[in-house]
């Protein structure tokens, strides 16, 4: 592990479920203090292609390095650098929100204190809560807390603000501006347009298991010639993003 290794390297991914081809060819370069952004419609192989970058998915073709290690091979490492927050927390309902996060804390050498995790979330007045009963809102942030515990140096979030109200919303692209400020590299998984123009360098467009176009988001908007990046997904994919996804 050095540091002139990418945050994180996926070349050529491929994977199907039974005769869906979900990932057909994804290849992706995070830099190290890089956000880079993928974008797709649904079903187009994003969920599927991050599981494999996090080592929670074997691909069947190709090949992942986070900071140089292989997220299967060298797993415990991979832990201690790679936070991951997916689209569905399976965590135990009666536990209470600070007790989640002192668990995932007790995980790592350095854990980020839990009043600042919380306020990184906005949960610090839901401390007692169990995670049953909060509200779906309120859950997603916390997962994303407990993938920040370890003070991981690359992150993945899928769909970090999907469902979110506009202040959490808020709430959650400061804490990523904050990341990025101490130099964590970022894979964000959005179906945000706005999202991703303000927190990423650059922008990875996925179709039918494909990275159809890869760059920043205002040469995007150049090379199709659009007027924005709404604009310039629909000249790419032929699709309009879900509205209500993207609400
Ligand atoms: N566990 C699974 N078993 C079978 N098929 C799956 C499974 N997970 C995903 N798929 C299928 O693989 C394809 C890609 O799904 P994936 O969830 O990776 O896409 P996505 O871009 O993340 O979609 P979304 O925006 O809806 O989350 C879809 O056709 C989906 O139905």
């Amino acid at each position: 592990m050095t540091n002139a290794e990418p945050a994180i390297l996926a070349e050529n991914l491929a994977k199907s479920y039974g005769s869906t081809r979900a990932v057909a060819d994804v290849s992706l370069r995070v830099d190290v203090g890089e956000a880079v952004g993928v974008l797709g419609t649904n079903g187009a192989g994003k969920t599927t292609a991050v599981e494999m970058i996090a080592g929670l998915r074997v691909p069947e073709r190709g090949r992942v390095r986070v900071l140089g290690l292989d997220p299967r091979a060298d797993r415990r490492r991979v832990r201690q650098v790679l936070g991951v927050q997916l689209q569905h927390a399976h965590l135990h309902g009666a536990l209470r929100v600070t007790e989640l996060v002192d668990l995932y804390r007790s995980f790592y050498p350095d854990p980020r204190p839990t009043d600042e995790l919380l306020d990184m979330v906005d949960l610090a007045g839901q401390r007692k809560a169990s995670f049953d009963k909060l509200s779906g809102g309120q859950q997603q942030r916390l997962s994303i807390a407990l993938a920040l515990a370890g003070r991981p140096r690359v992150v993945i979030l899928d769909e970090l603000t999907t469902g979110l109200d506009p202040k959490a919303r808020r709430r959650m692209w400061a804490t990523i501006e904050q990341l990025r400020s101490e130099g964590v590299s970022v894979l964000l998984v959005s179906h945000a347009m706005e999202e991703v123009e303000r927190l990423c360098d650059r922008v990875a467009v996925l179709d039918a298991g494909r990275v159809i176009a890869l760059g920043t988001p205002a040469g995007l908007v150049e090379q199709t010639g659009t007027a924005n990046l709404d604009d310039a997904f629909v000249a790419l994919t032929g699709k309009e993003l879900d509205l209500e996804e993207a609400a």
